[in-house]
């Protein structure tokens, strides 16, 4: 669909495409809708980045929250949202070899006892060997700059999504 579709769905029908733009997140969607009509794609790209920075760091941190883990429980017990399957599918992580899994499982513990939140990286962007090794060097990264590399990933998670959603202008 086109932006001018976007802009003239009934609030239930945008809200079904665009619930999940943010994982599990779908008050921003429902949010958003107040901002339409839309000029462009970019135009909601922008609308949902400023919703993003305008939240509060605890707001920011329950939203990295809820995340699912890359190769993690929701993965291995198929209970990942259809975006964040077909995402990690596309990097390689459901034909992770045996050590791989172990150990992106060790470091994905590492990094949530560290900052509290789950290592966020948009996947269609990376494989699974580069996101093995940017979560391992991540790790001893200082709180404040993984937080806010954190939030860049689920921008870029979001946008890829949304681009999938609404034809490029
Ligand atoms: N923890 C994560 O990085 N999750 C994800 N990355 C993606 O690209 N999709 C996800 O669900």
């Amino acid at each position: 669909m086109d932006i001018s579709a976007v802009n003239n769905l009934s609030f239930e029908d945008y809200f079904n495409v665009f619930g999940n733009v943010v994982e599990k997140s779908p008050f921003i969607a429902a949010a958003l809708w107040s901002r339409r009509p839309f000029n462009s794609l970019n135009d909601m790209h922008v609308a949902i980045d400023h919703f993003i920075d305008d939240l509060t760091e605890s707001g920011k941190v329950g939203l990295l929250r809820c995340y699912s883990e890359l190769a993690g429980r929701d993965l291995q017990g198929g209970t990942l949202s259809r975006e964040s399957q077909e995402e990690q599918a596309q990097a390689g992580l459901y034909t992770l070899q045996s050590w791989e899994a172990s150990h992106i499982t060790q470091l994905n513990t590492k990094y949530w006892e560290k900052f509290g939140f789950p290592f966020i990286i948009c996947a269609r962007m990376n494989d699974k060997d580069r996101i093995l090794q940017q979560l391992s060097e991540c790790c001893r990264n200082e709180y404040v700059v993984e937080f806010l590399r954190a939030i860049e990933e689920v921008k870029k998670i979001c946008h890829l999504r949304v681009q999938a959603l609404v034809l490029t202008d």
